[in-house]
């Protein structure tokens, strides 16, 4: 496993978005109510969370965040539930950020007539402390850390509704909130049932559709409900998945019963694994055992030949796979920093100056999620960056390699998830335009 260096250089944002990203406002506009939880307590795993230097006498720890996002009725309030009684190693604070279907804990929250919250803390019978706040979800997140020591890992459920990429963002924007707490991954509740449904809903706009976004961005899936459909149609919505998201492990459940290691403390924002870079670029035989329902598809597991009826066409995975012994990251960046920003895959220079072509489709290029390791050229031996990005934000990071670390194959490997990457070829030719590689020098899957 790689882990980042304390050091680390500022979150790329594209130029506009310097001290906002798009859609933040939107979510910090939903009013996010908050609970903390005194789950079992025991201090293993949150001993794994990053030492910082909070201060020099005192280093504090960063607390991790779980995003747990998916459609309306997927199964989040049950993972969450199911989270809190289940054993682990975690002390977990809670963030919703919607009233209802929190039983009778919203009813003991100070929630006066007109909807106003007044902030203020209450102890439950049930050993929660409950928060309401006035304001939006960053203050959330601040208020919740006055309350440090009684908790070390907050999950924050999203509504169904939400776009899980700006939330995300807030972690990575936020410096004071950067400080304090760490995003570990997002986490895509998925319903069997009626997923195939939600996809087809059509935004007025023509984004993307928050659904597909959420499978499209997740670090990890759980297929919930499955009790609801045949095992076929389990197989085959875990392809089409698959071939949405081909980083994200995916499992199966009913009532969200999770192994918690599948969801809790995975980093998936602070270390990229050259395993699930492999997972996202190859295709072999399924010969795994569907019927354990907690096996966690990985990659041994691809389902390139069992795909028929794609859950989002429009949503695929790319990786690049690097031959050279190492990658120009200046050429690389700027090439990154054209897609996400301005979302069109170049296709040539003349004179100097970029010609810009979106799909072949005609489609806007949306990059939703970015994950990576290169060997930078004119680095000491040995350096390895970890490319991670969200929507328009990117992070290049150098990684510390344990010993552990899988080696990845020359100069490394990036995945791409998202929209209008359907033209590989005219990807792959932008990509070796760009970073000035010849054909053997790099393959796209
Ligand atoms: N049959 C079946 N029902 C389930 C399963 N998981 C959850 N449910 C039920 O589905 C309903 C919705 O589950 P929730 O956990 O509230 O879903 P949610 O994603 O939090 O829903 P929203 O808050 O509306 O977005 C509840 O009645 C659950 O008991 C499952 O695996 N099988």
């Amino acid at each position: 496993m790689s882990t980042f260096n304390d050091e680390c250089p500022p979150l790329a944002v594209p130029p506009a978005a310097n001290n906002a990203v798009s859609g933040v406002e939107d979510y910090e506009e939903e009013m996010p109510d908050l609970i903390e939880a005194l789950a079992t307590v025991s201090d293993t795993a949150a001993a794994r969370a990053v030492a910082t230097s909070g201060s020099d006498d005192m280093p504090s720890k960063k607390i991790p965040i779980t995003i747990i996002t998916g459609f309306l009725g997927s199964g989040k309030s049950t993972l969450l539930d199911y989270i809190l009684t289940e054993k682990h190693d975690f002390k977990v604070a809670v963030i919703l950020n919607e009233f209802g279907d929190t039983g009778g804990i919203d009813q003991a929250m100070n929630v006066g007539m007109g909807g106003e919250v007044v902030e203020e803390w209450l102890e439950l019978k049930n050993g929660c402390l409950c928060c309401t706040v006035k304001d939006n979800g960053v203050v959330a997140i601040e208020n919740l850390m006055k309350k440090k020591g009684k908790f070390d890992y907050i999950l924050l459920e999203t509504t169904g509704l939400a776009d899980p990429g700006p939330i995300a963002s807030i972690f990575w924007m936020d410096d004071n909130l950067g400080s304090e707490i760490y995003l570990d991954g997002i986490v895509t509740l998925v319903d069997s049932r009626n997923v195939r449904k939600e996809l087809e809903l059509q935004k007025d706009d023509g984004s993307l559709n928050e659904t597909a976004k959420q499978i499209a961005m997740a670090d990890r899936l759980i297929l919930n409900k499955t009790d609801l459909v045949s095992k076929e149609e389990v197989d085959n919505l875990e392809a089409d998945c698959r071939a949405m998201n081909g980083v994200a492990e995916i499992v199966r459940t009913q009532h969200s019963k999770v192994d918690l290691r599948f969801v809790l403390d995975i980093a998936a924002f602070d270390a990229v694994r050259a395993k699930e870079l492999e997972q996202a670029g190859g295709a072999s035989k399924d010969e795994h055992d569907h019927d354990d329902p907690n096996h966690v598809h990985s990659d041994s597991c691809k389902h390139e030949e069992k795909i028929s009826n794609h859950l989002d066409q429009s949503i695929t995975t790319r990786t690049l796979t690097f031959h050279t012994p190492t990658l120009d990251q200046t050429l690389f960046e700027h090439w990154l920093q054209l897609l996400l920003w301005e979302h069109q895959i170049p296709d040539f220079i003349t004179g100097g100056s970029v010609t810009e072509t979106s799909s072949a489709s005609g489609t806007k290029l949306d990059i939703l999620r970015v994950k990576g390791i290169i060997k930078p050229t004119g680095r000491p031996s040995g350096t390895r960056v970890v490319i991670q990005g969200v929507q328009e934000l990117y992070d290049v990071k150098e990684a510390v390699l344990q010993p552990e670390q899988e080696e990845v194959p020359d100069a490394g490997k990036v995945v791409f998830i998202g929209r209008g990457l359907e033209d590989k070829e005219r990807f792959l030719a932008s990509c070796r335009q760009f970073l000035k590689l010849g054909e053997a020098d790099v393959q796209v899957q």
